[in-house]
């Protein structure tokens, strides 16, 4: 679809639209298809039933002709009958549960290509944002589809079907209410451009707010630790001000083209009904045509006056299927051929340079490293030296813009994703719970694993006493009990998940940093048991907690500058010395 869309005639942006709207849809494109053409030809089988008022009066007003006047009123009925058969039927995709289940297999869709996005992609996306995509955009591109076209429908193809009819009863008469239609045509496409850009505007602006408001609930707890829930809730004051002046704006750029269209549909219809007046009066069109005309200029002038509304409508859903288009369109990170397992796990960082999309600096540059297999490295270094990025390619956050990194001498984009994501273990600083039992919540690791070795993990990363105090045990939702657990038994769970996971790599991201001596106690030996024989990687500030790693390497500005054992480095006097002693000096000034 093209983004901006405003060099396209609105026939050829709605039949992008169309085609578009039917690849969204997926497995269920052709009964939306045969749906859309069910309510299409509904509106035409609604104004062919109108069209036989021209007949059906003459019979009754001018002839008098008992007989046709039946015959005309039985086609009417029977195209009346057949117009909401057909609306039935087509409706029948709405209310058989066929478009529930289209929007949920679109969300299912977009779901799974989450999964698939690089996750510097999905990193760089706010969580909120995301979320107006995947229920709001979905909701509006496709819940109300079939509400909207039908209405489009009724305002433009009945009113056609009986301005192309009344050409047979009276060519005049038909020009004139054809004469309508490129009038209003016109006037929307002038009007358009402006319309288009007031509805990306408005979904950008709702999906901002959409972000603000999320991250401020997760927030919270911090910003009032802070004192500084005033300027967040200012910032989300201005985020809800912002959505408003687009809001109004929208409406000021519809209103415009509405009040257009509609008086020029009032007074173009008022110029058929006194043009059939004056050719009555002047003897050329009989009584009972200007009737069926008045009663059909009636029934049509609201639908037409409002079609900009519902055009307005349609300007939505495009702009929703934009950002889904948009987000399903992300290619994944490419897979190298032959695709190749590794049996051995020494990890070696060749020549590295990675830059962050959004960030004007490489993160690392030229960074060559080794990581031999079942031995601990430590990765240190000050404040955005580079060592979660390393740790990040090593899990395929992204691809490196130059060089390359293997594991066990393969190319990491030769791994298919899912055989490296089952090669590593990550425990972060942060442990994510997710709203469900204690036992699911370590399973998540390895779902096939038995209760039994679920529990194995939990009693080898000292989870057992605090699980048993839980309310309900092992069957305790994390959810419900929210922070009662302390940081430390996040941290057992998060290394009980690995532990169950059995991955030959272990990546340890300051685990311990956030914990008391007690709790840093006990998920020191829940990571002792985690990190025999694996090839582990740990980041760490506190460089007390890594004196007894097999390799330290000292990262700065995205290089390597120092490497070796504990003792080896501080004999050098280099980098590492300097960032030991201020960490001892800092330390005993604590103390
Ligand atoms: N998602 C991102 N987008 C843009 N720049 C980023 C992103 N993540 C990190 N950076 C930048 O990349 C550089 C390296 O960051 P990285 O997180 O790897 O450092 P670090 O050594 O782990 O820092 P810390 O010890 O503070 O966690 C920093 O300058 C950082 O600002």
């Amino acid at each position: 679809m093209n983004p901006t869309g405003t060099d396209r005639s609105p026939t050829a942006s709605w039949l992008a639209t169309w085609r578009c709207l039917l690849k969204t849809a997926g497995g269920h494109a052709a009964a939306l298809r045969n749906s859309l053409l069910g309510l299409l030809a509904a509106a035409i089988a609604q104004g062919l039933a109108l069209a036989c008022l021209f007949p059906l009066f003459r019979a009754v007003l001018s002839t008098g002709n008992a007989e046709a006047a039946l015959y005309w009123l039985a086609i009417m009925s029977l195209l009346a009958i057949a117009a909401t058969l057909l609306r039935w039927r087509a409706q029948g995709f709405e209310y058989n549960g066929q478009l529930a289940a289209m929007t949920h297999a679109l969300r299912t869709r977009l779901g799974e290509q989450l999964r698939r996005m690089p996750l510097e992609r999905l990193q760089d996306s706010r969580t909120g944002e995301m979320s107006a995509v995947l229920l709001g955009n979905v909701d509006e591109n496709l819940n109300y589809t079939l509400a909207i076209a039908n209405l489009i429908m009724l305002a433009v193809v009945t009113p056609l079907t009986v301005a192309l009819a009344a050409l047979f009863v009276d060519w005049r008469l038909g020009v004139m209410l054809l004469l309508i239609f490129p009038v209003i045509l016109p006037l929307y496409g002038w009007r358009r451009p402006a319309m288009r850009r007031g509805m990306r505007q408005l979904n950008q602006a709702h999906r901002r707010t959409s972000a603000d408001i999320v991250e401020y609930l997760q927030g919270l707890p911090v910003l009032r630790a802070a004192c500084s829930e005033g300027a967040k809730a200012a910032a989300l004051h201005a985020s809800f001000q912002h959505l408003e002046t687009v809001q109004t704006e929208t409406r000021r750029q519809a209103a415009k083209p509405d009040v257009v269209v509609a008086s020029v549909v009032e007074l173009g219809l008022f110029g058929v009904a006194a043009c059939g007046i004056t050719w009555v009066v002047m003897g050329t069109l009989d009584i009972a045509s200007l009737a069926a005309t008045l009663v059909i200029i009636v029934r049509f002038s609201e639908p037409l006056a409002t079609f900009v509304s519902y055009t307005m409508m349609l300007e939505m859903i495009e702009a929703a299927l934009e950002r889904i288009e948009t987000l399903l369109a992300v290619a994944p990170l490419p897979q190298q051929t032959p695709a190749a397992l590794p049996d051995t796990f020494d990890i070696r960082f060749e020549d590295v340079s990675f830059r962050y999309t959004q960030a004007g600096a490489p993160a690392l540059a030229g960074f060559s490293a080794m990581f031999p297999a079942c031995s601990m490295t430590a990765l240190v270094g000050p404040s955005g030296a580079g060592k979660t990025t390393v740790t990040r390619l090593l899990m395929r956050y992204a691809d490196p813009q130059q060089g390359r990194i293997t594991l066990g001498g393969t190319d990491l984009r030769q791994i298919p994703s899912e055989a490296l994501n089952g090669l590593m273990s990550v425990v972060f600083q942060d442990v994510y719970l997710f709203d469900d039992s204690v036992l699911a919540n370590i399973r998540m690791a390895r779902p096939e694993a038995s209760e039994d070795e679920v529990r194995a993990a939990a009693k080898t990363a000292q989870c057992l006493a605090f699980i048993e105090r839980l309310p309900q045990g092992w069957h305790t939702r994390l959810g419900e009990i929210g922070d009662r657990l302390s940081g430390g038994e996040r941290q057992r769970i998060s290394i009980a998940r690995a532990l169950l996971k059995n991955a030959p790599i272990v990546i340890l991201d300051e685990p311990t940093a956030a914990l008391d001596a007690e709790n840093e106690l006990a998920v020191q030996h829940a990571i002792d048991a985690l990190v025999r024989n694996r090839t582990v990687i740990v980041i760490a500030h506190r460089l007390s907690t890594i004196v007894g790693a097999d390799r330290i390497l000292v990262v700065e500005d995205g290089q390597l500058i120092e490497q070796g054992q504990h003792d080896e480095l501080l004999v050098k006097a280099g980098r590492y010395r300097t960032l030991w002693d201020a960490q001892q000096t800092a330390s005993m000034r604590f103390l």
